[in-house]
């Protein structure tokens, strides 16, 4: 074991980990990034291209961090001296009356975020190649857009170095030794941090098992359609194609959502907002397409410029919480181990300020928003403590 003693050691180097460890190291904090697979890899949820930035929200709470986060996204794009962020907006289709839809409205007024809302007779003059469902209302939040995922990933990690961070890739933590300085073992080496971050993505709960805690966590394989345009362009970035959300397309059913054709020419990210569950080493033998399926009467249905069949199909990993909202909390036993976990396929835009929160929560500092409807608390019937 090394003499050495870090302020932070942050276990796994997906959009959390990295803006956590980046934020800590500005703050001088010697810090310690671990992560189990060669960077860059494609086997948690923040690899590939793109992914959505918007405000569209129900809850406060969200609205009001997500004004935070545009702020460090811009700050981050200026200090990496890289394009991260490209305004597109994000155009939310859902039930009119249906108290999501009417809830979203609601909070977008509240918080006056620049929106425009669309009646039905003009949407097509608005938005082209897309067939508004009967008894469905649009809106569109003006300055969503797009975030380049790999991108914002490589550049957190490269500014964290460049503080003087540490970053062990290829070492996969499998032992955590709690006390007043937190014990890692990894495949090869022992290390030792007065606090530990523990922002693993799908593999949060096997690391929570040395600490005598498991989440109520459910871990989804995502199939990352991409479907070609019939007419190349016709929903492109360049044709100012804006992201989209469509609420409830049928009752039961989860959200869909897109984004302009912009990583693949030609072809349009169109995916479904849930999957089948699945064991994150055990990704890619997960093979339902029930999802497909749906997507495919979808695009049918509603994006006519599209072939109806996937040209291309990756896979990404949700963490599920019961309720879609994040795990931002201490362990409830050892305070110095901080957990980010169950970001519920919303989290990536939230990087920054998550990063923020973490890492003000492992440097004993009072967090800058209200966190209870983050803590593990709010699980209590459901979350096994062996303690
Ligand atoms: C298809 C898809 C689309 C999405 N779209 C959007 C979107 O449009 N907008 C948005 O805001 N969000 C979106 N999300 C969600 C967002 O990408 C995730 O919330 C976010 O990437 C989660 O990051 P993470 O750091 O928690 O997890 P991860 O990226 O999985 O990082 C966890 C890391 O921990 C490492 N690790 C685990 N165990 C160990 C160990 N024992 N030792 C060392 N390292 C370990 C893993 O290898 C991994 O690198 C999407 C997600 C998917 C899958
Ligand atoms: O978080 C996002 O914005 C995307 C799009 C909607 C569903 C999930 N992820």
């Amino acid at each position: 074991m090394s003499s050495e003693v870090y302020d932070c050691i942050v276990v796994g180097a997906g959009i959390q980990g990295s803006c956590t460890a980046y934020q800590l190291a500005k703050n001088k904090q010697k810090t310690l990034l671990l992560e189990q697979f060669v960077l860059p890899h494609s086997r948690g949820s923040s690899h590939g291209q793109t992914r959505v930035i918007r405000k569209t929200y129900e809850e406060d709470v969200y609205i009001q961090m997500m004004h935070e986060s545009y702020e460090l996204w811009a700050q981050l794009e200026r200090e990496a001296g890289v394009e991260l962020y490209r305004r597109t907006r994000v155009l939310v289709m859902g039930p009119e009356n249906g108290e999501g839809f009417l809830r979203l409205k609601a909070t977008m007024q509240r918080h006056k975020i620049p929106t425009v809302f669309l009646e039905k007779q003009e949407f097509s003059q608005h938005i082209p190649n897309v067939n508004l469902a009967d008894g469905n209302g649009a809106l569109i939040d003006t300055f969503a857009g797009v975030l380049y995922a790999d991108r914002a990933l490589r550049a957190v990690q490269r500014l964290f170095q460049s503080c003087g961070g540490v970053i062990k890739d290829g070492e996969k933590v499998i032992d955590i030794r709690p006390g007043a300085e937190v014990t890692v073992t990894t495949g090869s080496g022992v290390y030792r941090g007065r606090s530990l971050v523990i922002t693993a993505g799908p593999w949060a709960n096997t690391l929570l098992t040395h600490t005598g805690l498991q989440l109520p966590l459910k871990v989804v394989k995502i199939n990352v359609c991409y479907w070609k345009e019939k007419i190349p362009g016709t929903y492109s970035v360049s044709q100012s194609f804006p992201c989209f959300i469509e609420m409830e397309p049928k009752e039961g059913e989860y959200d869909i959502y897109g984004l302009p054709s912009n990583e693949y020419p030609g072809l349009m990210k169109v995916c479904y907002h849930m999957g089948s569950e699945t064991e994150p080493d055990e990704r890619d033998k997960q093979t339902d397409r029930g999802d497909i399926d749906i997507l495919v009467r979808y695009v049918t249905r509603c994006l006519p410029g599209l072939v109806p069949v996937p040209a291309v199909v990756e896979s990404c990993m949700y963490t599920v919480t019961p309720d879609h909202n994040f795990v931002l909390d201490s362990h409830p036993t050892y305070g110095n181990i901080i957990i980010g976990a169950g970001f519920s396929g919303h989290g990536f835009k939230f990087g920054p300020i998550i990063g923020k929160l973490l890492s003000q929560l492992a440097m004993g500092q009072v967090p800058s928003y209200d966190l209870s409807p983050f803590r593990i608390q709010r699980f209590q019937s459901h979350t096994r403590s062996s303690l």
